[in-house]
């Protein structure tokens, strides 16, 4: 043995072929500060020791090698500039260093080899990857570029083009698309990879492979002459700038930097690399996408804790085949639960099942399914109009219309029809789940289980614990959320859950905007553009259906009398009473036509304008932070107070309640970052500011504690 660490090991095979394997405790390996070191000092001893002819890199275990250890970053990156430098130009000559032995060096990829482990087979002089490998360099989706050479090597390995596509995009690349751009050499089976590898070396210890230019390549300037990089970049510029947009900076310092060092050498262009990523690490945007991965792995974690004591799910049943009943009965069967589908009327199980084929066949279309596939999930749904097939599920989720007198009867009804344990849950938007379990008899077996339109895209699901659902029951319904695909995030009862009791308030400030004589289209085009919401207010309201938003505030109002309710009619009174439902009618806020080519098309028209002035009482002009402010606070408030209240578990979780339910800006990271990002303080001096305009501006005394104290609600 040449080398044994506690993640990486090296050994000399017979013909001087020495075989470095990434192999930590736990389930993968990354590139934390330990591997480094490790890997540092691995390739010490293997320079000093004699009789090396060629180096191979392998994986010990089902993956190569997933990424730097993501959990280490915001601790690091908090570094002083002159000290993630060092860190980083540390990190970076020990991958120059591999680069550098005196002999052939080849890597062996089985699976992952993302980010760190991407650039580290970057600087081996050869790939040979097994048909499991999937090579991609996912940095910009942390608001990162690549910062151990891969902006270096990467486009001088495979083009500028090649490179500045995957490196932009973040996505990864299967084996054989890998092959076809020339990220690895060759692909063979899984079985055969180290035998590969093993013979590559060989052919390159006896001269048969010229390694030597290959390296020499990846240390000397681009080969683009002037014109062909004038295009190449010009092209990536105009590409970046229309899909990332300003606030994702990431992708077009990558562009930038590969541009800035096409005509240098490796170490001169490491440089530029080492700039563009301290510039990036030390941005808010980072921060809040590091935050989100690092929220995600809390949520993924908690369901798979939960599904060590949750019941088997089998087989399940969704009662109403409506919008949301389609929509679950096809994310359930698509991820592998046969689920049945009951309404009363047949009109809409065929509405239903044909909903899921069209979803379906658009997959198919794209290659992603067959049709084998496809046949599958249709026959896991099975539609039905009595309660007999519903006996022997092991959950229901009841999707019927809204109505607590409806509810309550069918989910009487079924719990006379179902097993002893099985679990029943109710997807309602705004019914209290306390009082729905009150038609039951046995109330512990229920909860609610709250998706978003649409199902198969909206990745949250709310688990609303009732005050008397068992632990058994949410860790069921948890674990059944997460083998749909979903995020699940559990919340206890009260009006409109989580979600929605902080989306109301956002609506009424959105409402009081307009009533003080703001233009609706102008509040969308700030809070779109500007805050970075996929839909501003107006538009949202009209593509959830201003019925639904009318209905749903009333039970807010009634909830939270003090602060949700209206002495005056509102904007959305206004469409309401004008049957103007949104985009389901056609008309709300905006009138929704199609284009020439049968694309939807929405357009403010004066007829809204002209409904408006019965609730418009001043005339106004507010600057894009006025209109944050006023639209925010109300939401940013009442986020704090389910925090407080116990109404949500944590920060992150709210946090990704908010981005995976209602597609909260992503580089902001959730409310509870964007307050750490602009300061307690100052959050609560601005709604200072505005607390004349009513209670949902008034901060909770522990905010101001918490302000006043210095204190952060991720305590970083
Ligand atoms: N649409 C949304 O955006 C959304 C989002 C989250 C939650 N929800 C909630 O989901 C539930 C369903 O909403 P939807 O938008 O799918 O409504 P929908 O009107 O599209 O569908 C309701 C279905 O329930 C059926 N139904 C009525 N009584 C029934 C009964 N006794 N047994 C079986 N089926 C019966 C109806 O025939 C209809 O097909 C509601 O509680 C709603 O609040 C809706």
């Amino acid at each position: 043995m040449l080398y044994q660490g506690e993640n990486l090991k090296v050994a000399l095979e017979s013909d001087g072929i020495a075989v470095l394997t990434f192999d930590a405790p736990g389930s993968v390996n990354k590139f934390d500060r330990q591997t480094l070191s490790e890997l540092d000092a691995a390739l010490d001893a293997i320079s000093a020791s004699q009789g090396v002819k060629a180096l191979v890199l392998a994986s010990g275990k089902d993956t190569f090698i997933v990424g730097a250890d993501i959990t280490e970053f915001l601790e690091t990156f908090k570094l002083p500039e002159p000290e993630l430098l060092a860190w980083v130009q540390k990190a970076n000559a020990i991958f120059s260093k591999l680069e550098d032995l005196p002999f052939p060096t080849v890597s062996a990829v089985n699976g992952f080899a993302l980010g760190g482990g991407c650039e580290c087979i970057l600087a081996t002089d050869i790939r040979v990857a097994d048909a499991t490998a999937k090579i991609g360099l996912p940095e910009v989706k942390l608001g990162l570029i690549p910062g151990f050479g891969g902006t270096v090597r990467l486009p001088r390995v495979i083009g500028a083009d090649n490179a500045m596509e995957l490196i932009t995009t973040g996505k990864d690349n299967r084996a054989d698309a890998a092959l076809k751009v020339g990220l690895v050499d060759a692909v063979v089976a899984p079985e055969k990879l180290f035998e590969a590898a093993l013979t590559m070396a060989s052919s390159a210890i006896a001269g048969k492979l010229d390694w030597q230019a290959r390296r020499a390549d990846k240390q000397s300037a681009l080969k683009l002459d002037k014109l062909e990089a004038g295009m190449s970049f010009a092209t990536a510029t105009a590409m970046v700038a229309a899909q990332a947009g300003k606030h994702y900076p990431a992708p077009m310092t990558a562009v930038k930097g590969i541009e800035a060092a096409a005509r240098m050498g490796r170490d001169e262009a490491l440089a530029i690399e080492h700039q563009g990523f301290i510039k990036l690490a030390k941005t808010d945007v980072a921060t809040a996408l590091i935050g989100i991965f690092l929220n995600d792995q809390l949520i993924k974690g908690k369901a798979k804790k939960a599904g060590k004591a949750a019941h088997a799910i089998d087989k399940a049943a969704v009662l109403g085949a409506g919008i949301m009943g389609g929509g679950i009965a096809y994310q359930s069967a698509s991820t592998g639960t046969p689920i049945i589908m009951k309404d009363i009327n047949d009109k809409a199980l065929h509405l239903g099942l044909s909903e899921a084929s069209k979803l379906l066949n658009k997959q198919l279309e794209r290659g992603k399914i067959n049709g084998a596939k496809m046949a599958g999930v249709l026959n896991n749904i099975v539609p039905s109009l009595s309660y007999d097939s519903v006996k022997d599920v092991n959950i229901v989720v009841e999707a019927v219309v809204e109505n607590p007198k409806v509810k309550a009867s069918v989910l009487a009804e079924v719990e006379g029809v179902v097993g002893e344990d099985a679990i029943i849950t109710s997807n309602t938007s705004t019914i209290s789940i306390n009082q729905l379990a009150q038609s039951l008899k046995k109330p512990e077996r229920f909860c609610g289980m709250h998706f978003f339109n649409p199902v198969h895209r909206m990745p949250l699901v709310e688990v609303i614990r009732g005050e008397h659902t068992s632990d058994e029951t949410v860790a069921t319904v948890v674990a059944y959320a997460a083998k749909m695909g979903k995020s699940p995030i559990v919340v206890n009862d009260c009006p409109g859950f989580f979600v929605n009791r902080v989306l109301f308030p956002y609506f009424q400030g959105f409402s009081l905007l307009v009533r003080d004589g703001a233009d609706f289209q102008a509040v969308d085009k700030v809070m779109e553009k500007q805050f970075g919401w996929p839909m501003g207010p107006a538009y949202l309201l009209d593509v959830v259906g201003i019925d639904t938003g009318h209905h749903a505030q009333a039970v807010m109002a009634e909830g939270f009398p003090t602060r949700m309710s209206k002495t005056d009619k509102d904007a959305i009174d206004v469409m309401f009473e004008n049957q103007r439902f949104g985009q389901k009618n056609g008309k709300g806020f905006y009138v929704y036509t199609e284009d020439k080519r049968g694309k939807p098309k929405k357009e403010a028209t004066a007829e809204s304008y002209e409904l408006l002035k019965a609730v418009v009482k001043a005339q106004g002009e507010f600057s894009p932070d006025e209109i944050i402010n006023r639209t925010m606070l109300p939401m940013i408030i009442e986020t704090v107070r389910c925090l407080e209240e116990g109404i949500i578990n944590s920060p992150a979780e709210a946090d990704m309640g908010l981005v995976y339910g209602l597609g909260f800006p992503p580089f902001r990271g959730g409310v509870f970052r964007y307050i750490d990002t602009v300061g307690l303080d100052k959050i609560v001096a601005i709604a200072d500011q505005y607390a004349h305009l009513g209670e949902l501006y008034q901060v909770t005394d522990t905010m101001r504690e918490m302000a006043a104290s210095g204190k952060t609600y991720y305590g970083q």
